[in-house]
């Protein structure tokens, strides 16, 4: 320890009295002391005038004091501009940890004052904890991912109470065709309706259903998709309404909780809508029209509270035409028309969607996703079929097929973008060999893509063409967004 008074532990009998105000003896406080001074980076003592009357080695190197002893009797904001101490000095506050800047460094520093016997303030003391952040880089970098995970979770959670997991600003987009659909949804946030989203596969419709619940006076009640595509014809029913105990005989007596059930208060989004049967058709009618619903194998009906969004990528006016679907279901569904245009008719959203999707991929992966303007352009030569959900599939297969996972270029849009696609260049770079299974599920990803180009996105007929049933091809869809 070094003791510029030059006396020992002289300089102790001036900061403390026997005991100080707390109670603490001097002894203890003489062992704690020289730790401390030890320990840190630098001393320093001032007076009740904040002038220096004590700094110890250390701490005048670091300040590069050429001679310490003429530091001693000046006012120490002359000797260290950016301290706190006369602070101290005056509140008789300490302040525990602080960060301040001197000569382009910066130090961690701790300052506490002291008392005489009778408990008047006489003075501070300040230590340097650390001359440099680095040894906290890790705590101040473990604190904060403590901070943002926290943040995500607490994000996650409020949606999953919710349901949801889209709000308003998840529908990216700034062209005109992209505002007029988000001043649409805000309308019909703010009325209790029914809504009809019309548009085609990926271009949005899931996404704004969860944004319109999570805006509209329901938010805090449940959000509940049925894609009525997916299901069987013959399950349909038992899914919208439910089915009472003993309904069926054998294994499953249980009471199972329809969809209309489990939305009740909140939002029921009806994907695909115009994939219903039509004797379904009439039941669902009924439900809307009398707000009541009759589980199968039960004989008694149950009041319900649901607001429907309904979506579909079919021209519904053509199938009433066609006998398909029941004009007088159309008219209850479409209160508030949201029609949301397909990708291609938005192409100046295309950089704002490329930024937006490339951050969602690499959320929470050690990459790094960015798209130059050639990029951009090359991604604007093809006409995207399946919308979003496309474009985010390019994205995600360029980004794992880019080396670097850096920038990504026209050539490593083109690598992979669909072969169907006539307008494009293709590029001669090879692709390396990657594993089986992802080559397989490439290869069905191209094939789906290719059948949704082939029938402009209707999937009842792309099932068709590809040999699989509707519903196994939504599942596929699911997989691959
Ligand atoms: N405007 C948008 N901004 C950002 N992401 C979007 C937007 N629209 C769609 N997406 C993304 O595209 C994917 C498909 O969206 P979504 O499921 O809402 O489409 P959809 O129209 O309901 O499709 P489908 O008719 O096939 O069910 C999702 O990953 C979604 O996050």
């Amino acid at each position: 320890m070094s003791d510029l008074q030059g006396d020992g532990t002289g300089y102790m009998t001036q900061f403390f009295g026997k005991t100080n105000r707390s109670g603490l003896t001097r002894e203890l406080i003489e062992a704690l002391f020289p730790m401390f001074e030890e320990a840190s980076a630098g001393a320093i003592a001032v007076d009740r005038e904040a002038r220096i009357t004590w700094i110890n080695h250390s701490y005048s190197q670091l300040l590069g004091l050429k001679d310490p002893t003429e530091a001693m009797g000046r006012p120490v904001r002359q000797v260290i501009p950016h301290t706190r101490m006369p602070e101290v000095v005056e509140t008789g506050k300490p302040l525990l940890l602080d960060i301040m800047e001197h000569n382009e460094q910066q130090l961690v520093v701790t300052r506490l004052p002291f008392y005489d016997d009778e408990g008047n303030i006489v003075g501070a003391v300040a230590f340097v904890l650390y001359d440099d952040l680095q040894p906290l880089t890790p705590l101040v970098s473990k604190f904060r991912r403590l901070h943002q995970d926290l943040a995500a979770a607490r994000k996650a959670l409020a949606r999953k109470t919710r349901g949801t997991r889209y709000s308003l600003g998840d529908f990216v987009g700034a062209s005109p065709a992209a505002l007029e659909v988000k001043r649409r949804a805000r309308l019909a946030a703010g009325r209790d309706m029914p809504v009809l989203l019309l548009g085609e596969t990926g271009t949005g419709k899931e996404v704004l259903a969860q944004a319109i619940h999570s805006v509209s006076v329901r938010a805090e009640k449940p959000f509940v998709g049925v894609n009525v595509a997916a299901i069987p014809d013959n399950l349909l029913e038992a899914e919208f309404f439910g089915v009472a105990p003993g309904a069926y005989t054998g294994a499953d007596r249980r009471t199972r909780e329809g969809k209309f059930h489990l939305a009740n208060g909140g939002t029921l989004f009806l994907d695909e809508v115009g994939d219903m049967p039509l004797p379904l058709q009439a039941k669902l009618l009924r439900a809307l029209q009398e707000g009541e619903i009759e589980p199968l194998g039960s004989n008694k009906v149950v009041s319900v509270d649901v607001r429907v969004i309904a979506a579909t990528s079919r021209n519904l006016e053509t199938m009433i035409a066609d006998g398909e679907f029941r004009s007088d279901l159309y008219y209850r569904l479409n209160v508030l028309e949201i029609a949301i245009p397909p990708l291609r008719d938005r192409m100046a959203d295309l950089g704002v969607l490329c930024e937006g999707l490339l951050e969602e991929i690499c959320d929470g992966l050690d990459l790094r996703g960015e798209i130059n303007d050639a990029g951009v352009a090359a991604l604007s030569s093809y006409d995207w079929p399946g919308n979003i959900r496309e474009l985010r599939n390019v994205l995600e297969r360029a980004l794992t097929m880019s080396e670097d996972g850096g920038v990504l270029d026209a050539d490593a849009i083109f690598r992979v973008l669909p072969r169907s696609s006539v307008r494009l260049m293709s590029t001669n770079t090879p692709r390396p060999v990657r594993p089986l299974a992802q080559t397989i599920a490439d290869a069905e990803a191209q094939a789906i893509e290719e059948a949704l180009v082939a029938t402009r996105g209707n999937r009842t007929r792309a099932a068709k063409l590809l040999g699989v049933s509707r519903s196994v091809l939504y599942e596929k869809l699911a997989k691959m967004s």
